[in-house]
């Protein structure tokens, strides 16, 4: 088997996600987990049927969005509307990291014609249909290619597991059947997968206006207060309560209440970069991380805020808040609890002189 040795030089999904990037295809962070399994399936695959080249094809049309989006967060593919959503990625042995591409789906669109069986084409250039194809033609010279369809419990197709030689042959019939097995496998952890994140989502995430909830603020200000010690940015921290909201609820009741904190983190979040965090972390309490933000851009941020928040049309009256700025400055070191103590204090000094000033 001439996979398995030449795979094994390539532990891993890659340091740095390892996916290569046609040009014109935004990417998110990859997930390293969802890197792993892609590399795990394809070396396994390409192992069993002693085949060089494996390829993972994504089809558009048959699935659902979520589907297509379990599928895409394999290679960290952000998902745009408008944006062609078919993916293959390509796995060829000897070569680091997989390649993901848009290429030619007719081979795969080909095999998801019978979804039922695998599809094996022994030699592509005595085959009709494909004999002018580019992969047979072209300088990848491929000659034989299998595909088994990636179907979900519900039956939902969401693409081929292919395998592919430079020369004619056919699989044993316990590489069909391990093939067949390893797609329901592979589909079977990307479904788990996506449920985890949903979930891990939901835990991090406020229900009524869908920004971060205390815990999601806890954890990114950690992650960004440790980034600040070993890079030294600046980061600043926001404060921001809603003023006399106890009054808006009594007068105008609890639901319409709701609809205000709702629109109001619509409109912090406008002016944000998309590095900047957004969390609820009270009743109708709010805090903004803003990394690598000095004092003075941070103070533009809750200026720009509260413009917005005057230009806006609220539903009974105009609401307003009160923000106040803590700000690490670069290379400063102060603990956790002292800057979110001094972005509190800085707040509620605000709320009390608008207070004199009303
Ligand atoms: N509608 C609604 N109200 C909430 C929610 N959570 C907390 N509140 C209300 O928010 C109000 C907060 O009141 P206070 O902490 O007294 O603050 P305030 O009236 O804004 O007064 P200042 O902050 O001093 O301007 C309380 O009436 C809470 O019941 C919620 O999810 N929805």
């Amino acid at each position: 088997m001439h996979a398995a040795p030449e795979g094994q030089q390539q532990p891993g999904f890659g340091p740095a996600g390892a996916a290569a990037r046609l040009p014109g295809h935004p990417v998110s962070e990859p997930d390293e987990r969802l890197g792993q399994l892609l590399w795990n399936v394809t070396s396994l695959a390409g192992m069993l049927c002693d085949a060089p080249i494996v390829m993972v094809s994504q089809l558009q049309g048959q699935f659902d969005c979520t589907e297509i989006g379990a599928l895409s967060l394999m290679a960290g593919v952000a998902l745009d509307s408008g944006m062609d959503q078919r993916r293959q990625w390509w796995r060829l042995f000897g070569q680091s990291g997989i390649v993901c591409s848009a290429a030619d789906f007719s081979l795969c669109e080909s095999a998801a014609l019978t979804p039922e069986r695998i599809t094996e084409i022994s030699d592509l250039t005595l085959d009709q249909r494909f004999a002018h194809h580019g992969m047979a033609r072209g300088p990848t010279g491929l000659r034989f290619y299998a595909a088994t369809p990636m179907q979900n419990q519900r039956g939902d197709l969401l693409g081929t597991l292919c395998v592919l030689d430079r020369k004619p042959r056919l699989l044993e019939s316990h590489q069909r059947n391990g093939l067949h097995l390893l797609a329901q496998q592979f589909i079977a952890q990307l479904e788990l997968h996506r449920d985890l994140q949903m979930l891990q989502r939901q835990t991090l995430t406020d229900p009524l206006t869908g920004v971060g909830n205390r815990r999601g603020f806890d954890r990114r200000l950690r992650e960004e207060w440790s980034r600040h010690l070993r890079s030294g940015e600046a980061l600043s921290l926001l404060m921001i309560d809603v003023d006399m909201f106890k009054q808006y609820n009594d007068t105008y009741g609890h639901p319409a209440g709701d609809d205000v904190l709702s629109l109001l983190c619509e409109l912090l979040r406008m002016p944000l970069r998309a590095s900047d965090f957004v969390a609820r972390v009270g009743g109708d309490e709010f805090a903004v991380i803003l990394p690598n933000t000095p004092e003075v851009g941070a103070e533009l941020v809750v200026e720009r805020i509260q413009a917005m928040l005057q230009a806006a049309q609220w539903p009974y009256c105009p609401v307003s808040v009160s923000a106040g700025v803590a700000t690490l400055s670069p290379g400063e070191v102060c603990d956790f609890a002292t800057l979110l103590q001094r972005a509190d204090q800085a707040m509620y000094m605000r709320k009390h002189n608008r207070r004199k000033d009303d």
